[in-house]
């Protein structure tokens, strides 16, 4: 079942930043939606960035089931990496597209509220739907936002977000559908095949056999969790490629679809 919503929750994953054919393409069939009608919500992650700034900074990446333990002085590299660097990288995108975007993060306009998720994993965040209204506004213009996965806590401290968990959020903020785009067509299989539909019970198994692991473990969580809670389906597909993008535009199914039941 997918949803039937006039908005659109597209998360992108880090290395469509450093794919400028990519980002063009991703851009030009948003640019086509929004001209349709269709409001359109950007989340991206920036992983493969931060990894490079901290190694450039001299310090260590650590993940944690697919989650980065986030120290406190690598805060500045992560939050410069995503909320800068990787936000405006891909607004120069939306811009060279014709698209007007606003460049934000989860901590603008009071859209969640944050808090540390585990303190093993220092300064990682987890998020909730607090106010739609600056969504609600922007989206209302035409306007794409185009929102980065840091977050701040009431008591002001910066928190590094997982962007698929991020995306979940605002999609169920808005009450939008959910496209989790990333470098690979959607779930494979043990042979490297495309999965054209998963549940939460086929998830675990895949898990327990370790097929699925590291980052679309998270992902695929992420997708079950609004599926389920919002009944519709989730979409795990790829922005590499044109055809994924261009049926996107046209309201079909892609990639993988993780099923609420
Ligand atoms: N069963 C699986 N199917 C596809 N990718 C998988 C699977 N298990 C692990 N992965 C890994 O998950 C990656 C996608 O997750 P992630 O790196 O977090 O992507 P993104 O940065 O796009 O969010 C793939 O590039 C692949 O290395
Ligand atoms: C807590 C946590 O893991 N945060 C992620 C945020 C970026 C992200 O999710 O990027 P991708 O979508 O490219 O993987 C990180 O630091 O890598």
């Amino acid at each position: 079942m997918t949803k039937n919503s006039d908005t659109l929750v597209i998360k992108v994953g880090g290395a469509l930043l450093q794919c400028e054919m990519g980002m063009a393409r991703l851009m030009d069939t948003a640019a086509k939606m929004i001209a349709k009608g269709q409001r359109i919500i950007l989340v991206h992650g920036g992983g493969c960035l931060v990894d490079e700034q901290l190694t450039a900074n001299g310090m260590k990446t650590e993940k944690l089931d697919g989650l980065r333990v986030t120290p406190a002085e690598q805060i500045p590299v992560i939050v410069g990496a995503l909320a800068g660097t990787s936000n405006k990288v891909l607004q120069a995108a939306a811009i060279k597209a014709g698209v007007t975007s606003v460049g934000m993060s989860l901590a603008d306009g009071n859209i969640v509220v944050a808090k540390v998720k585990d303190e093993s994993l220092g300064f990682v965040g987890e998020v909730a739907p607090k106010d739609a209204m600056y969504l609600e506004f922007l989206l209302s213009q035409g306007w794409l936002p185009i929102v980065s996965s840091i977050a701040i806590d009431e008591s002001g401290q910066q928190l590094n977000v997982n962007a698929d968990q991020a995306a979940t959020v605002l999609a169920k903020l808005v009450d939008a559908q959910l496209v989790l785009l990333s470098d690979v067509s959607g779930v494979l299989d043990g042979k490297g095949q495309l999965i054209q539909s998963l549940n939460r019970a086929q998830v675990e198994d895949l898990t327990n056999k370790g097929v699925i692991e590291k980052g679309m473990k998270v992902k695929v969580e992420a997708a079950l969790d609004v599926a389920e809670l919002m009944g519709q389906t989730v979409q795990v597909a790829s922005w590499r490629s044109a055809d994924q993008l261009a049926a996107l535009s046209n309201g079909q199914s892609i990639g993988t679809q993780i099923q609420p039941n």
